[in-house]
């Protein structure tokens, strides 16, 4: 379970200082799969970061399975936008994936079973030997999240994974992400700036306000468990619900009020 209360972080320096996030609140069930969608600018990453133990709050708390967090926390995998720079280019596709078991203390066998099932998991069961920049970007990503899978995380977040993407790959790695989570059953907090993908992939869409940020919204997502990205979107529920978000961020841009 993710617990984040009243948390606030304002980063500082060089004098200048900016209040990133003002007063978030949040609980993520084991399991479940939240989406977080906000204003450009409104410390979505900065949440991320804070949950990951990548940067230390200001105040207020941030917990994961029951322990705060103060560093990196056990069992949690992080799968960010820029894929380019997250995998190694001199490591092949399958060390790539490896690197983190090993630090993770993992026998040899193990590591290659795992390294094996995750690849196969993200459809790149033949592309352990390559290196990352002989691979398209979508097929990167997917080395990344292979990466994230292997890990065995009970949580795992992902910071704007298909910014990058054409919008068929970003298509087919939304489905991907939702079968893995179906199939490894491990909590997800997946960030975006896309209404549609936040609406089409969470159980819960969480909508923040514009900067001083606190929680605007945490929107049941009432579709089937099932989604298919032909038949949901064209859903009446789905333009329902993907209607009321964007309403509500442009709310909190300050449109609806202009
Ligand atoms: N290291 C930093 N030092 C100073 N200010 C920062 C730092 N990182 C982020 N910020 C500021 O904090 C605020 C929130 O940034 P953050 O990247 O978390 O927002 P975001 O919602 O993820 O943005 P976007 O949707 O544009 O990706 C912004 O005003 C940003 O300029």
């Amino acid at each position: 379970m993710l617990e984040i209360k009243s948390l606030r972080k304002t980063y500082g320096g060089q004098g200048r200082t900016v209040e990133a996030l003002r007063d978030i609140t949040l609980t993520v069930e084991d399991g479940q799969f939240v989406c977080v969608v906000g204003p450009s600018g409104c410390g979505k990453t900065t949440l991320l970061r804070c949950l990951g133990g990548l940067l230390t709050p200001t105040s207020g708390e941030v917990k994961v399975a029951g322990q705060t967090v103060t560093g990196p926390p056990d069992g949690l995998a992080i799968v960010f936008q820029e894929y380019g720079r997250s995998l190694f280019p001199w490591l092949r596709v399958a060390e790539n994936i490896e690197l983190p078991l090993k630090s993770k203390g993992i026998g040899r066998a193990e590591r290659r079973k795992l390294v094996d099932e995750s690849l196969s998991a993200v459809g790149l069961g033949d592309a352990g030997k390559a290196y990352p920049w002989q691979l398209s970007g979508g097929m990167q990503q997917r080395v990344a999240i292979a990466r994230a899978i292997a890990f065995q995380p009970k949580v795992m977040l992902m910071d704007e994974p298909f910014a990058a993407v054409d919008a068929q790959t970003r298509a087919d790695l939304e489905d991907l992400v939702r079968t893995v989570w179906q199939r490894f059953g491990m909590t997800m907090l997946f960030v975006t700036h896309d209404i549609d993908e936040a609406v089409y992939l969470g159980q819960r869409v969480v909508v923040l306000s514009a900067s001083p940020t606190s929680v605007l919204e945490n929107l049941d997502i009432d579709l089937s468990d099932e989604r298919d990205q032909l038949k949901t979107r064209s859903e009446a529920r789905f333009v329902e619900l993907r209607t009321h978000v964007y309403a509500r961020i442009q709310e909190a841009k300050g449109v609806a009020a202009r």
